[in-house]
This record gives structure tokens, C-alpha cells and sequence, in this order.
């Protein structure tokens, strides 16, 4: 049957919500205030019309975006949308019971993207379609153009067809490129190959050599396999430039990173010497040696040899001693920490629980957390908190935007 609803709010999976006597409804692309009719099924309603928009609706981008899993924000004008970010961010370090400054949501431009992921399939005509997922779906959506990429990604995706033809001939294969714009062009690792049965033959890697060549490919991996290297991929962190291996993490944005760095870098002034606990390959190391000596550990071994690679291309830095370590399986104790007045981790997205255990044992009376994963920093900050430290401020920073993902900042004192 269909139904009139208002929605109340947004929820914090980006869908509209509506309060109705039966209970919740969950409507994917209507927003804060929008009158709508539905038919509503198991509490959604996947289509509907919309009845009175919000003034906050802005047009989309283009039809093709506007079915894109990935920026499925883009039609919410952008005070209301970092708004909604930043109570996500609030209302998740609720449910853990903590309230703090939350500063307002610091935007990343449209056009700076510099890592994408996209999937290939074969179209009609045998053309190469590169896109993403569609919402909720398997169906694969075109990339034709961006507003949220890089353009030199877009302008590139011609030269990645090519690249990712010869790995689509095989009937288990389901490639994906990831892409990383790096200070000496595009870094290229390929996964979800069939590796057996037919699938990586000498015929389907020479063809993907060359056509890694004519696109001008700095670099084609295979799983983190580097099939050809024209030029070694580099990026810059601070006052160094780090070889960057295959398929290491980076951030997505620059605009974000460096949102994150300056209030890493900001918070530990004064410290003589800082913990960079899920280092990578340096991104918040080599701006933390400018201020202080640095311990930087990372589980990927390949990320800690570029770090160290990096140190000697910067000048005057403070000493940098970098471990390739288990964090959740060995975290590191106070006894390694020694000597640290302050600590900065930025663990993948389930956070880093072991290794913040161990915090509260250390002397070091900052810590600033980075996290991918609002609902595990909360959890890792309720341990510092209970062990006496203040969570002075938390910074939300939009780095995928139109998405319905936020990241943050969070520094606590003691
Ligand atoms: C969100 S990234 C941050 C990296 C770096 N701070 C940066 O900004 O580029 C998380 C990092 O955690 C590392 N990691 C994942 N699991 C780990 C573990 N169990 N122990 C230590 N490091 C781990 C990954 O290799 C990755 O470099």
C-alpha cells in the first residue's frame, strides 16, 4: 500500500528516516523534512516520489552518479550534510558516554581524490566498463566522469580499460583496480584475478605490460606483485619523499590528511619525543620528526621499509626509529613506549583496543587518535578516559565526500 511520509532525520547509514505507528522507515535518498509517497516494505522504501522536496535538495551531478554506492550524499547541500557527519560523530561517542568539543566537520574539496577503487566487467560489444557498485547492488555503475576524483584519474580511465582487458578473459576473474595518484603518476594494483586455471597466463600479463605502458603507468601490480615499474611511485610526507609499495595504505584525500596531520603535529608541540603507532608509510612520521623524535610501528613490513627509505631524502629532522610490528597481537608496552611524552595511532578500521590498553601505563600525557571508524574510536576512548585522560576535542574530517562515512581526529590530555 503506498504511503504519505516525513522524514524525521537522516539516519547514520545516509538513509531518510520517517516515524510511523508502525515504526521506523528507511528511505535511501530523501532527506531531513521531504514529503514523500511510497509503497514502504519490511520498514524501506527503495522508490519514492517526492511529494515536498527540502531546500536542501541540490541537483545531482549526473544520472550515472546519481546511482554511484559511493557518493550517495551528493544531493544534500553541504551545510546541512557535514552537519549530519558531525552529529554522527556526536552521537556515537554518546553511546559510549562521552561528551567533548566536537569542532565542525572540515570539507575536502570536490576534485582531490587521488585513490579509487574500480571494479572492471565486460560490456556490451566486448567494450571494458570501469566503475563502481551501484547502492545495494552487484550492478556495475560506469565512471565517466567524477566530481569528487582527481582529474587526472578520470582523464586516465581510457588507459585503465586497456589495462584491466587482458585480466577479464577468464570466467572466475573480477578485477579490481586500485588506483593511486602518486607524485610520479598513476600506481596500479590489480586483485581479484584468477590466478590458476587459465586465468594470469604469460599472454594475459605481457598484454597488460603493454598496455601499463601506453597509459603511462608508473606502476601495474598483481596482489601487491609488481609486473612492471616504469618509475618507482613516490609521495611526499612532510619533508620527504617515500617510495610508496604496492598496494600500501594512503590517504584518499590530500586536503584530509593534511587536516589530520596539522592537528597531530599541533597537539604533541612541545614533546620531545612521540609514538606513531600504525605508522604506514610515514604520513604522520615524517611532520612529527620536525617537532620531536619519533618511534613509528606498522603491522606491514613493505610500509616500514619505504619509511625508512624516506628518512634519509629529508633534512633536519629529529631521529626516526621504525619497527615493522603486530599492534594487535603485540602491542607496544609501556616499557617500549619509554621516554614518550606523547602518542599518536591510527589503526585500521577496528581500532586499536590492545594497543590502547597499554596507553594508560605509559607517561605520555597526550594522545591523539586518528580513526576511520567513529564507533572503534569510541570504544578506545572510553579505556583512556576511564584511565583518567580528557578527550579535549574531537575534529570530524569529511574525507570521502558525499559518502556516508566520516573520520576524525580526537586528542586527550592528562
Ligand atoms: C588507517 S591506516 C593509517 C596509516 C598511516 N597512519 C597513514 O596515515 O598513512 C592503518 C594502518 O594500520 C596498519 N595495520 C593494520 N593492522 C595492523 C596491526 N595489527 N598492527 C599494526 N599495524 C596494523 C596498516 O598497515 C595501516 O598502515
Amino acid at each position: 500500500m503506498t504511503q504519505t511520509l516525513t522524514i524525521a532525520r537522516m539516519g547514520h547509514q545516509g538513509d531518510g528516516i520517517a516515524e510511523t505507528p508502525n515504526g521506523l522507515v528507511f528511505v535511501p535518498g530523501a532527506l531531513p523534512g521531504e514529503v514523500i509517497s511510497a509503497e514502504v516494505k519490511d520498514g524501506r522504501a527503495e522508490q519514492f516520489d517526492l511529494l515536498e522536496p527540502s531546500p536542501d535538495r541540490r541537483p545531482i551531478h549526473s544520472e550515472t552518479y546519481a546511482e554511484c554506492g559511493v557518493a550517495p550524499m551528493q544531493h544534500w547541500a553541504d551545510e546541512p550534510y557535514l552537519a549530519w557527519k558531525r552529529d554522527v560523530v556526536i552521537q556515537t561517542l554518546a553511546r559510549e558516554g562521552i561528551e567533548t568539543e566536537v569542532e565542525a566537520t572540515v570539507a575536502v574539496p570536490q576534485a582531490s581524490r587521488r585513490r579509487l577503487a574500480l571494479h572492471a566487467r565486460s560490456g556490451p560489444g566486448g567494450r571494458v566498463l570501469l566503475g563502481f557498485k551501484a547502492r545495494r547492488s552487484w550492478r556495475l555503475v560506469e565512471l565517466t566522469d567524477c566530481p569528487v576524483s582527481d582529474p587526472a584519474l578520470i582523464a586516465a580511465l581510457p588507459g585503465l580499460a586497456k589495462v584491466a582487458a587482458p585480466f577479464l578473459g577468464h570466467p572466475k576473474s573480477a578485477p579490481t583496480l586500485h588506483v593511486t595518484l602518486t607524485d610520479t603518476g598513476l600506481d596500479v594494483d590489480v586483485t581479484g584475478v584468477e590466478k590458476k586455471s587459465g586465468g594470469l597466463t604469460a599472454d594475459v600479463k605481457a598484454r597488460a605490460i603493454a598496455a601499463a605502458h601506453e597509459a603511462d603507468l608508473a606502476r601495474l601490480s598483481l596482489d601487491g606483485d609488481t609486473l612492471v615499474m616504469a618509475r618507482q611511485p613516490r609521495i611526499t610526507f612532510g619533508r620527504a619523499t617515500v617510495p610508496l609499495p604496492p598496494a600500501a595504505f594512503l590517504q584518499a584525500a590530500p586536503a584530509a590528511e593534511a587536516a589530520m596531520v596539522s592537528r597531530a603535529v599541533e597537539a604533541v608541540r612541545g614533546a620531545k619525543k612521540v609514538a606513531d603507532l600504525f605508522c604506514g608509510a610515514g604520513t604522520f612520521t615524517f611532520p612529527l620528526a620536525e617537532v620531536a623524535s619519533v618511534i613509528a610501528a606498522d603491522s606491514s613490513a613493505a610500509s616500514i621499509a619505504a619509511l625508512k627509505a624516506g628518512v634519509s631524502t629529508a633534512q633536519g629532522l629529529k631521529t626516526i626509529d621504525a619497527q615493522a610490528r603486530d599492534l594487535f597481537r603485540r602491542p607496544l608496552s609501556p616499557f617500549d613506549l619509554k621516554g614518550c611524552d606523547a602518542i599518536v595511532f591510527d589503526p585500521p578500521r577496528a581500532g586499536a583496543l590492545e594497543q590502547t590498553q597499554q596507553l594508560p601505563g605509559t607517561k605520555a600525557s597526550v594522545v591523539v587518535g586518528v580513526s576511520c571508524n567513529p564507533q572503534t574510536f569510541a570504544r578506545d576512548a572510553r579505556i583512556l578516559i576511564d584511565a583518567g585522560f580528557r578527550l579535549e576535542k574531537v575534529t570530524p574530517i569529511d574525507q570521502f565526500l558525499w559518502s556516508t562515512h566520516v573520520e576524525l581526529v580526537g586528542v586527550f590530555r592528562r
